[in-house]
């Protein structure tokens, strides 16, 4: 995909543009792998233009490290044909993706965010696990946390239920809002200011969509599970950086969408301790919770005790955590392969100089 040139932008026909040479402060609204798709920091809505990273894709940090770009970051670009990104500035945020396994790196999914909404729905009852889990993933970032509960329309009592949730959300606004009567959603729209960048964190189906569009004030996301066209998840393709009302941008990409579901072993146990707690009175130790005799978690769902959506969420993060774990395992495995190698070598090289 290209976008529009600075060159373009900038300049009139062949006559350089007074400006040329001096440097732009852009915000990145997508990476790709050769080049930035970015706007001006100061017009975040504006069309976004594309400029070329450095050979290696990394740039430099004022601490002189090189680093890729992520969305959301600010960077210095040098208009041209084509224009090209010189820098990267400090981040004062940064929402991090946890590491797959111990020696893997973090992962910035999203740069310079200044709230995180951490989305539930109030129907099905909120799981307050994982509020607790997004809301230290926000604290984490440097961004503030926000709590918005969805659907308010579909319970009794929305103001009850939030004050449950505040309880585990301490220093946190809480709001419960509804898109179908607007209940709530005047002090969630107080938060977008010109330059605010956001990210809606949650599970899948909590109304996140639903609720971005409706303070962007038109539909820049698909909802309910349907997608704009066969390729992407947004109706606006090109950016992953999606202008809302006031000037506020939403950071949405598969990085920030997928993150917090990265499950760690002991996040989901703590998440999932209702599960885990079944799961441990299985007759089998190794029980899949499929059709296995003795299956407390199966007799849990069909009782009714355990809500066979949380079963089924339970069961997707666990796959998720399995996957990372084998994936690190098997770094850590080609690692310890490739250390004795090195030993064995230089055992070899010993043993010949010392023979005669
Ligand atoms: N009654 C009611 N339904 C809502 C509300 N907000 C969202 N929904 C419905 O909830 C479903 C899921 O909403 P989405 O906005 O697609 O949820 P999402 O969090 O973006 O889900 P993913 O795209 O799977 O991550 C849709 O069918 C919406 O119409 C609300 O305030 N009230
Ligand atoms: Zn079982």
């Amino acid at each position: 995909m290209r976008g529009p040139s600075y060159r373009r932008r900038v300049t009139t026909s062949d006559a350089p543009h007074p400006d040329a040479g001096a440097l732009l402060r852009a915000r990145v609204v997508r990476a790709d792998r050769g080049a930035l798709h970015v706007v001006p920091d100061d017009d975040l809505g504006a069309d976004a233009v594309r400029a070329e990273l450095p050979r290696d894709g990394l740039l430099p940090l004022p601490d002189g490290t090189r680093v890729p770009a992520t969305v959301g970051d600010v960077v210095d670009v040098r208009p041209g044909d084509p224009a090209h990104v010189t820098a990267l500035h400090a981040r004062r945020t940064a929402v991090v993706r946890d590491s797959a396994g111990r020696t893997s790196l973090e992962q910035v999914v999203a740069a310079n965010v200044d709230v995180v909404l951490v989305v539930e729905h109030l129907d099905p009852d909120p799981d307050l696990g994982r509020v607790e889990r997004l809301l230290t993933l926000a604290w984490r970032s440097g961004a503030r946390p926000v709590v918005v509960l969805t659907k308010a329309d579909l319970v009794p009592d929305p103001d009850g239920m939030a004050a449950e949730v505040a309880q585990v959300a301490i220093g946190v606004d809480v709001h419960a809002v509804s898109v179908v009567d607007g209940t709530g959603l005047d002090p969630v729209r107080a938060l977008l200011a010109p330059g605010v960048a956001l990210v809606a964190v949650g599970p899948s189906g909590a109304g996140k969509s639903s609720l971005v569009n409706a303070l962007a004030g038109r539909d820049v996301m698909a909802t309910g599970g349907r997608r704009a066209d066969g390729r992407g998840r947004h109706t606006t393709t090109h950016r992953e950086l999606v202008p809302l009302a006031g000037g506020a941008v939403l950071v949405d990409t598969p990085g920030v969408r997928g993150v917090g579901l990265v499950a760690a072993p002991d996040a989901l146990d703590t998440t999932f301790a209702d599960v885990t707690d079944l799961a441990a009175r299985c007759r089998f130790a190794d029980c899949a919770h499929v059709a296995e005799p003795g299956c407390a978690v199966r007799e849990a769902v069909e009782s009714g005790e355990l809500p066979e959506r949380r079963l089924a969420s339970w069961r997707k993060l666990a796959r998720e955590a399995a996957y990372a774990a084998r994936r690190s395992d098997a770094r850590l495995a080609a690692e310890e392969r490739a250390r004795w190698r090195r030993v064995m070598r230089d055992r070899h090289r010993q043993v010949r100089h010392q023979a005669p």
